[in-house]
């Protein structure tokens, strides 16, 4: 029995005469934490916006838990089983802590991006505990009243994580979830991502920190010039000299 939960295949994107993806074949194991390096330019976010319906590629398949995913609008791709974390928090800032977790909680719930459940006392009471939850799991919630605002940029990113996983995603997408953050904040970060795959969510990781990719995967895909050039465990890609060479004209990773 097969094992995949996304499969990419042929996938072609140009803008104009630039072919930013080129013939992407890629596949994601169930459970498993599938990292995409590769140099700027590479093609990782216009892929990422492939999976997510922002973006439809010109050629090629992408099949989500046995499911084609081509021609459906972001939040029907969402409601599918599929969660982002952008490289930007996207949380509303004038609203608290706690309110930013109830909105994703209650949508998904309802099935649409409608907030009817408000309006249930039993269904509001389960939405509440798992919101609860979420906040413990993620040590947000001692701020769970503050405005988020007012809060760091690595704390709106661990709230935008909570913001996915209370919808308890089939695969959650992070595009770059350390990027900008002290040493610190991206250990804590690293830490968190660990304690979620325990929770056997499958994971796809853009990434340019080779210490977090490093950490965290089981697979990982290496792109330039928007196509897959290699693929394989950390330790396979840390000895490709091909790779050393795409992705850092020869340094060590
Ligand atoms: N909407 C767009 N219109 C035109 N060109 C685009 C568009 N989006 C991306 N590109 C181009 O496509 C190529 C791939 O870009 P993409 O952002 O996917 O690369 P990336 O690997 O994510 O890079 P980075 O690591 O810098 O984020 C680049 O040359 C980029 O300039």
């Amino acid at each position: 029995m097969s094992t995949e939960l996304l499969s990419i295949k042929g996938v072609s994107k140009r803008f104009g005469g630039l072919r930013a993806l080129d013939d992407v074949n890629l596949s994601v194991e169930k459970g498993s934490v599938h990292a995409i390096i590769g140099p700027n330019g590479a093609g990782k976010s216009t892929l990422l916006n492939c999976l997510v319906g922002r973006i439809i590629p010109d050629e090629g398949s992408v099949t989500f838990d046995g499911d084609s995913l081509l021609g459906h609008k972001p939040h029907q791709i969402n409601q599918a089983g599929i969660a982002r974390v952008f490289q930007t928090p996207e949380v509303f800032g004038d609203l608290s802590v706690f309110e930013n977790v109830m909105i994703p909680a209650c949508a998904k719930r309802d099935g649409a991006f409608r907030i009817n459940a408000w309006g249930r006392a039993r269904e509001r009471r389960v939405v509440r505990e798992e919101a609860e939850h979420i906040l413990d799991d993620l040590n947000l919630w001692q701020q769970r009243d503050q405005i988020v605002n007012s809060m760091s940029r690595g704390d709106k990113r661990r709230l935008e994580l909570a913001m996915c996983l209370v919808q308890h995603p089939k695969l959650l997408l992070l595009d770059e979830p350390t990027a900008g953050m002290s040493r610190a904040d991206t250990n804590n970060t690293v830490d968190l991502l660990k304690k979620i795959a325990e929770r056997g969510v499958t994971k796809v990781i853009i990434e340019h920190d080779m210490h977090v990719v490093f950490s965290l995967a089981d697979k990982v895909s290496v792109m330039a010039q928007g196509t897959v050039i290699a693929e394989g465990t950390p330790e396979e890609i840390k000895a490709s000299e091909r790779v050393q060479e795409a992705y850092l004209g020869g340094a060590h990773l």
